[in-house]
């Protein structure tokens, strides 16, 4: 498998307290990976770095073969804008502006004018099932379709890789499986591979793969198991 993200022998340590003791994963383009594992086990942490978030005491992190992990923080951000989408567990969306600017601004800060960025954002709204809703505010969805914005948002500048953190840890069962069912396969769809963390097994099941960390590292040997 040619990975489009790998993290090597990653490690860091807060003070005394080691969240992460050398673990290592590859993703390939649109696989999808999902990090389980109990509370305080340094799931966040791997997903972090591997997003150029949180930068490792020690390994590599590794996009497209081009190592991340030491670039300055400009370099960094600017890469992470253009290669990286992110959700989160409740949209973080911003309340003053309708879905399709929400959807619109990766672009936008960019540089491209609204005009376009908003034509480009209202591509996304028929795959994620979000036609009719261009012109509501964030206060006015549903969580499930707020959060169904939020993967529009993350997937408008055709990232490399989709992070998700907890992206149904707000919503109710029923919603959680139509949410992460659509995040699998419009991100799988586009090209990119996926990197989630979430406590909850039945929306893991979606991915490819499903790591288990503890103690900052991974725990099953299945890691490399295509379902
Ligand atoms: N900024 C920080 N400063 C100090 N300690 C931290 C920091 N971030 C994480 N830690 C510690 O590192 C360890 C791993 O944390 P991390 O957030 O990665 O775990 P997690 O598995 O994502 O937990 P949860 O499921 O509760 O979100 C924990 O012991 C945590 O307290």
């Amino acid at each position: 498998m040619s990975a489009v993200l790998a993290g090597l022998g990653l490690t860091k340590k807060y003070g005394t307290t080691v969240a992460l003791d050398g673990v290592d994963l590859w993703v390939g383009t649109r696989d999808s990976v999902a990090i389980m594992g109990p509370s305080g086990s340094g799931k966040s942490t791997f997903l972090h770095t591997l997003a150029g978030i949180v930068r490792p005491d020690g390994g590599e992190v590794l996009l497209q073969g081009q190592a991340i992990h030491k670039l300055s923080e400009n370099r960094l951000s600017a890469l992470r804008r253009k290669h990286f989408g992110f959700v989160f567990q409740s949209g973080q969306l911003l309340p003053e502006l309708p879905a399709e600017e929400n959807v619109a601004l990766p672009l936008m800060l960019e540089g491209m004018s609204r005009r376009e960025a908003v034509a480009r954002a209202r591509r996304w709204f028929t795959p994620l099932g979000l036609n009719g809703l261009e012109q509501r505010r964030p206060g006015q969805l549903s969580g499930g379709q707020a959060q169904r914005v939020a993967i529009a948002r993350a997937l408008v500048i055709e990232p490399d890789v989709v992070f998700a953190d907890e992206p149904t840890g707000a919503l109710d069962q029923g919603t959680s499986e139509e949410v992460i069912r659509l995040l699998t396969s419009v991100t799988r769809e586009q090209g990119a591979a996926l990197v989630m963390v979430t406590h909850d097994a039945a929306v893991a099941a979606h991915c490819d793969r499903i790591l288990h960390v503890r103690d900052g590292r991974i725990s099953n040997h299945a890691q490399y198991t295509v379902a």
